[in-house]
């Protein structure tokens, strides 16, 4: 790896700049965006720009999510992918790895340790996780990085260990890390130089019920998530367990009692109430490509009724681009979300009084990885969190 350039820095119009830098004016909001070092300036509109002046480097980008940053990517008028990775796939055009990608013009892919960071603004991380930590250690401190790997997500290291079975290899990074969930944290993102995008499972769980947790309209005990996952979810690598023979006409549940996700939702919603939450969680795979569900009992606090979540989601998310309350009644759909951004959910009472059943849907690649990271580095670069992102949902 060699070394560091300088990061590129953005800013709304009132943010200021210094001597030297070149500014870009995006479409009829004004916001200016500023890269150190040449006099240069020129103006771009939000709709048109041809010229991608924020410089991105993707590792990993021969994986499933890797692939679906570029797609997205394509519809960004400021990020264009300068540098890309892969492991066994380095040498190999992108075009190759990824035919549905032809139309853009892309760098070929090479190994990571061949790879020149002078050459990138801002790096999303798509490798596996347990070989992430290493890798963003050694990377050049202006670098503004998402990671959407598990490596950087758990606060606690020896928890990280535990469930995660070997050392943490960045603990001083570990103290720097930002949870990238969006909706909930957009103001620690927006000074973040490091962010751990989340889990695909705990993006679907965590939007509803951490605004539920924080208003006390449900107990801290007996939350029990049923969450279902698209065989993407699993990554590109060649797994016996992901063959089609395996996957088709069934469904299996997989990590019962143990899956790495518990530590990372308990987190979350332990930090809401400031009080330990445990959860029972269990994912199953589905006979599906993208989409995940996550069915959640709870209980309520005394005296809440449905209507009571159903208004405090509502409340809460009304003014949000990608999470959505759909209308009473209505239930949430892997389908109505394919491909987008958007988490789609709703509440219902349960038969049995005092109980309410949550549903979310996320598509896993995209609010649960790829999607939800484009949102973060949009934020963390004081761009639109929605530019890139406007897509509707491919139905059916
Ligand atoms: N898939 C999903 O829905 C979600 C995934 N994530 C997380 O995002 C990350 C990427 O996931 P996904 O794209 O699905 O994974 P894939 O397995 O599809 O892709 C992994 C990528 O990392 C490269 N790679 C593998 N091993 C190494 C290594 N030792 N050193 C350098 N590069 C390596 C691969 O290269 P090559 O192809 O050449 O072998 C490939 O480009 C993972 O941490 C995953 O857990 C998070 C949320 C959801
Ligand atoms: C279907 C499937 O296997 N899904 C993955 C979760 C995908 C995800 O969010 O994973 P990370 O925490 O690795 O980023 C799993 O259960 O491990």
């Amino acid at each position: 790896m060699s070394s560091a350039s300088t990061l590129s820095s953005i800013c709304f119009e009132q943010g200021c700049w210094s001597k030297g830098e070149r500014k870009i004016r995006v479409g009829a909001d004004k916001r200016v965006v500023k890269r150190p070092s040449s006099s240069m300036s020129f103006r771009v509109s939000a709709s048109s720009a041809e010229k991608k002046d924020i410089r991105i480097g993707l590792l990993g980008a021969s994986g499933y999510t890797g692939a679906e940053i570029v797609r997205l990517l394509a519809n960004h008028p400021h990020f264009g992918v300068t540098l890309m990775t892969a492991d066994r796939k380095a040498g190999q055009s992108m075009d190759s790895v990824f035919p549905h990608l032809t139309a853009q013009k892309l760098p070929r892919l090479i190994s990571v340790k061949d790879a020149d960071f002078s050459s990138v603004d801002a790096v999303f991380c798509c490798l596996p996780h347990g070989t992430t930590q290493e890798i963003i250690k050694g990377l050049p401190t202006a670098l503004k990085i998402v990671d959407l790997s598990a490596d950087f997500r758990l606060r606690d290291v020896s928890e990280y260990e535990e469930w995660y079975g070997q050392p943490h290899k960045a603990v001083e990074l570990q103290k720097e890390v930002v949870y990238g969930l969006t909706e909930l944290l957009r103001d620690d993102i927006k000074k973040a130089r490091l962010v751990a995008n989340p889990g695909c499972y705990p993006t679907s769980v965590q939007l509803p019920l951490v605004p539920l947790l924080k208003a006390n309209l449900i107990k801290l005990e007996n939350i029990i998530i049923d969450a279902k996952s698209g065989v993407s979810g699993a990554g590109r690598g060649a797994k016996e367990a992901n063959l089609y023979s395996e996957i088709a006409e069934g469904i299996s549940s997989y990590g019962v009692t143990r899956h790495r996700h518990v530590p990372e939702i308990e987190q979350g919603l332990s930090d809401v109430v400031q009080s330990k939450v445990t959860v029972s969680f269990t994912p199953h795979l589905m006979p599906m490509i993208r989409g995940m569900q996550s069915t959640i009992y709870v209980e309520m606090a005394p005296g809440v009724r449905t209507e009571d979540l159903y208004q405090q989601l509502k409340s809460s998310y009304e003014d949000e681009e990608f999470v959505k309350v759909l209308e009473e009644g209505v239930v949430p759909r892997t389908h109505n979300v394919r491909g987008s951004n958007y988490c789609f959910m709703n509440v219902f009472p349960d038969r049995i009084p005092g109980r309410a059943i949550i549903i979310s849907v996320i598509d896993n690649l995209v609010k649960g990885a790829s999607g939800q990271a484009l949102q973060n580095l949009n934020i963390m670069l004081g761009l639109p969190e929605t530019m890139g992102l406007l897509h509707q949902p491919l139905f059916p």
